[in-house]
C-alpha cells in the first residue's frame, strides 16, 4: 500500500498530511490523514499512535479540523492516524436517501450480504491493512496502539478494542453506540450489510463482545447528556450496566449539557489524548 501524498500543512510544529493509498480490502482507493509531532524520531520508531474513527457522515477531514486534538497530540508525541468511514469511488455502491447507511456509514464491519459485500470490508481495512500500513510507514511503535472514535466510531473503536485487546491495547469513546443489536442505527445497518439472522450481529455489537469477556485496561467513554442521539441510538446506561456486571475496568462520565458535536468532542479531546498517552 505506498502512499499517495494529498496534502502537507505544518501545525503545532508537526504535519498534518493526507494520504490515498489502495485497499484491497475494500476493493477501492482510501484517503487517511495523520498527524506526526515534531521530535518524533524517523530513527528510533517508537512513537505512540492512536487510530480515531469517526462517525456518521463524516470523512477524513472532520476529526482533523474540529477536534483540536493536534495541540496535545504534539505535546505527549503521540501520533494520530484518522482513516474514512467506508469505502469510496465510483464502483462502491450507496443509498440515496440514508445518511446512515452506504458511503460514510461503513459501521466499521466486514459485510456479508450483497452488494455490500465486495467494498464495505472496513472492520479488515482498519485491523489488517491499515495497522500494516502504519508498521510499515510510520514511525511508530506497533505495540504502542490505542483506538478511539465518535458515535459510530465510538461503536467502531469499542468493537475493535473488544475483539482485539493486544493490537488496539488502549480505548476510548465519544457518544459511542454502545448496543447496535438494539437501536435503530445498528439495526439499519446490520440488517443492510449483515443480513437478518441476528445471531450474526453479536460480533458487531460491544455490550455483546463485553458480555463474552473483558480487557485489561480501563475503558474511557464521555457522553453528553444533552446528546440529540442518546435515547434513541448510543444508550450509554446499557454498556455500564454490562461494565458492571462483567467487572470491565472502565470510567463512564455523563457530560451535563453537551450535545452530539464535534464541540462535546473538542472540550474533552485532551483527557483522552491523556488517557491513551499514559497507559501505552
Ligand atoms: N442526521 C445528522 C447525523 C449526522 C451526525 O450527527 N454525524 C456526526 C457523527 S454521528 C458527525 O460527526 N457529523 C459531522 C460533523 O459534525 O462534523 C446529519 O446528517 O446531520
Amino acid at each position: 500500500m505506498t502512499p499517495t501524498p494529498i496534502s502537507h500543512n505544518k501545525m503545532f510544529g508537526g504535519v498534518q498530511a493526507t494520504y490515498k493509498h489502495r485497499s484491497d480490502a475494500c476493493d477501492c482507493d482510501m484517503k487517511v490523514a495523520v498527524f506526526t509531532p515534531d521530535g518524533v524520531s524517523t530513527d528510533t520508531g517508537d512513537a505512540p499512535v492512536l487510530i480515531w474513527l469517526s462517525g456518521l457522515t463524516c470523512d477524513t477531514t472532520n476529526f482533523q479540523t474540529k477536534a483540536g486534538a493536534q495541540r496535545v497530540a504534539a505535546e505527549l508525541g503521540i501520533v494520530l492516524v484518522m482513516p474514512d468511514t467506508s469505502p469510496r469511488g465510483d464502483d462502491v455502491p450507496d443509498t440515496e436517501d440514508r445518511y446512515d447507511f452506504g458511503k460514510g456509514a461503513g459501521f466499521y464491519l466486514d459485510a456479508t450480504a450483497k452488494p455490500w459485500a465486495k467494498h464495505y470490508n472496513m472492520e479488515s481495512y482498519i485491523r489488517d491493512e491499515l495497522t500494516a500500513w502504519i508498521s510499515e510507514t510510520l514511525p511508530v511503535d506497533i505495540d504502542r496502539m490505542g483506538i478511539f472514535g465518535h458515535s459510530m466510531g465510538g461503536h467502531g473503536a469499542l468493537t475493535l478494542h473488544l475483539k482485539n485487546p493486544k493490537l488496539f491495547k488502549t480505548c476510548s469513546a465519544f457518544s459511542p453506540i454502545v448496543a447496535p443489536s438494539q437501536v435503530a442505527w445498528g439495526r439499519g445497518a446490520f440488517e443492510g450489510y449483515l443480513g437478518k439472522d441476528e445471531t450474526k450481529w453479536a460480533d458487531y455489537d460491544a455490550t455483546e463482545l463485553l458480555m463474552r469477556g473483558t480487557t485489561d485496561t480501563n475503558i474511557l467513554i464521555d457522553q453528553g447528556t444533552d446528546d440529540q442521539f442518546l435515547s434513541e441510538h448510543l444508550r450509554t446506561d446499557i454498556f455500564t450496566a454490562a461494565c458492571e456486571k462483567m467487572g470491565q475496568d472502565h470510567t463512564i462520565r455523563m457530560q451535563a449539557g453537551y450535545d452530539h458535536s464535534y464541540f462535546f468532542i473538542a472540550t474533552f479531546i485532551e483527557d483522552h489524548l491523556r488517557h491513551h498517552a499514559t497507559r501505552l
